[in-house]
């Protein structure tokens, strides 16, 4: 059985406060992106996890697709499996790639040895693999809070614009970004901004990740300047970084784009 594991982008992150286990309170918008990773289950005699495409960093023993099997593993009676999986989706990006790749797999999982999860329960073990993995098991746009997990249905529909991601040779940590961020609990303004048309967001919706990374990775911000100058009427960094992506009008040539980075994506 087959599954298509989609990314995202971060609309707005506002880091909130700093819990007790280090973890941090925020607010964000989560908006599924048509950028895939593919993956295939296969029933075999042990369980292997086979990776193509984008080299992945880090001991395949710890990828995510085996953590999310081996949780399943632990309360239902599934057989030794195969995992393969082409990755396309750039890691270190910000596009959640990790945690698609997991909650897919869960999903997945659910519906090849008919476990019977309601997708509360795929919830629930979606948490236990990372903050943002939940948001993956229903894939619609929502404000998130809590530590990423905890969503509200919006109305975001950009299936008007362009998105154009550009992803510079350039990894980012999850936790060194969170620890670069001053929290700020009264910064809570984005589900208002985000009910604003797009092109007011440019003055009204932040990432907090931004002025941390930029500072570290100007060439972050460069892009984020081109993709502005390009005509892009909202740009940012998705998420801790470092893909950035522009919105534009349906109306603009992309192919007269001129930025200084491959552009990796457009929809
Ligand atoms: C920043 C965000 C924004 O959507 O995504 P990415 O940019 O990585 O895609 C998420 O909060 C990333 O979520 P996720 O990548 O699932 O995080 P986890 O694997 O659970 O945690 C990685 C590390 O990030 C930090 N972390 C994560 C989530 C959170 N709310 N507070 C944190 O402080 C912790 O230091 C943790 O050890
Ligand atoms: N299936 C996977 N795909 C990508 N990264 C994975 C996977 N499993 C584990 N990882 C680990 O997670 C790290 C980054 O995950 P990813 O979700 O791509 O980050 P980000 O959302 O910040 O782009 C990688 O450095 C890698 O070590």
């Amino acid at each position: 059985m087959i599954a298509f594991a989609n990314a995202k982008i971060n609309i707005g992150l506002q880091v909130l406060s700093r819990r007790e286990d280090g973890y941090h309170q925020l607010e964000t918008v989560f908006y599924p992106l048509k950028m895939y990773d593919v993956l295939e289950v296969v029933e075999a005699t042990d369980t292997r996890f086979i990776p193509s495409g984008i080299p992945i960093p880090g001991d395949a023993k710890d990828n995510l697709c085996l953590r999310a099997y081996r949780l399943l593993a632990e309360a239902y009676d599934l057989p030794p499996v195969c995992i393969y999986l082409h990755k396309t989706i750039p890691i270190g990006a910000g596009l959640g790639g990790g945690s698609a790749d997991a909650a897919f797999l869960l999903t997945l999982l659910n519906d090849k040895f008919e476990l019977g999860l309601a997708e509360s329960q795929l919830l629930g073990y979606a948490r236990r693999l990372g903050a943002d993995c939940a948001f993956f098991i229903r894939n619609t746009p929502v404000l998130a809070t809590g530590i990423g997990d905890v969503f509200e249905d919006i109305e975001v529909d950009l299936s008007g614009y362009h998105v154009v991601v550009v992803k510079p040779p350039v990894h980012v940590s999850t936790a060194e970004a969170y620890r670069a961020v001053t929290p700020d609990p009264a910064s809570r303004q984005l589900k208002s901004a985000i009910s604003h048309p797009v092109a007011t967001w440019r003055d009204a919706i932040v990432n907090d990740f931004e002025a941390g990374i930029f500072a570290v990775h100007p060439v972050i911000a460069t892009i984020k300047e081109n993709l502005y100058q390009s005509g892009a009427l909202f740009a940012s960094m998705s998420g801790s970084g470092s893909a950035v992506y522009g919105l534009f009008n349906k109306s603009v040539q992309l192919t007269e784009l001129e930025v200084d980075n491959k552009v990796f994506y457009i929809e």
